[in-house]
């Protein structure tokens, strides 16, 4: 599977913008929804480790990125926002090509902190990397 073309999320697009080194690392969002949120990072030579595997930093970027707009639309009422405060990865399979996919679901939207659960896959939905994090309610 390598869909290449994709309609990126507007109202995602737009939350993933408030995050400059998100932009920079050249994120599209696919999905977003409390439920789930969506998004990619291609591979590309200047995003990689050695042989040509994408930096655990990116995957973790994409990850932390993903998941903070997932805890942002489970906030509860009246609060403004979120930061990430623990975040734990394990890498269980090199990306050496095509597209890092970030799929993030909240666990537990708490009102002091908000778990949150991402699976990273490559484009044959292999499992890449699984990372879980806590974001603080602010
Ligand atoms: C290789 C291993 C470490 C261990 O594999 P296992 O757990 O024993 O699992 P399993 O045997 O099921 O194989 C699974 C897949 O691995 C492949 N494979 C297995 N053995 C070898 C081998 N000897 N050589 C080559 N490939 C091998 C195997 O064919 C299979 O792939 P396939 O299903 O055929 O397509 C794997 O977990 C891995 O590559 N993880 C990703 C590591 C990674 O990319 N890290 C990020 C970059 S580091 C960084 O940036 C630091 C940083 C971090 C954070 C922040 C800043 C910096």
């Amino acid at each position: 599977m390598t869909d290449t073309q994709i309609t990126p999320d507007p109202v995602g697009t737009q939350l993933f913008a408030t995050m400059p080194f998100a932009a920079e690392l050249g994120i599209e969002v696919l999905d977003c929804g409390p439920e789930l949120v969506r998004s990619r990072l291609q591979w590309r030579e200047n995003l990689c480790t050695l042989g040509g595997s994408m930096h655990g930093g990116a995957l973790m970027s994409l990850a932390d990125a993903t998941a903070a707009v997932c805890a942002f639309l489970n906030l509860p009422a009246g609060k403004q926002g979120t930061t990430t405060v623990e975040s734990k990865t394990n890498f269980v399979r090199a990306l050496r090509s095509g597209h890092a996919t970030a799929t993030a679901t909240p666990l537990h939207p708490g009102r002091s902190f908000i778990v949150v659960e991402t699976e990273i896959r490559d484009d044959a939905g292999k499992l890449v990397a699984k990372v879980t994090q806590t974001q603080a309610v602010l």
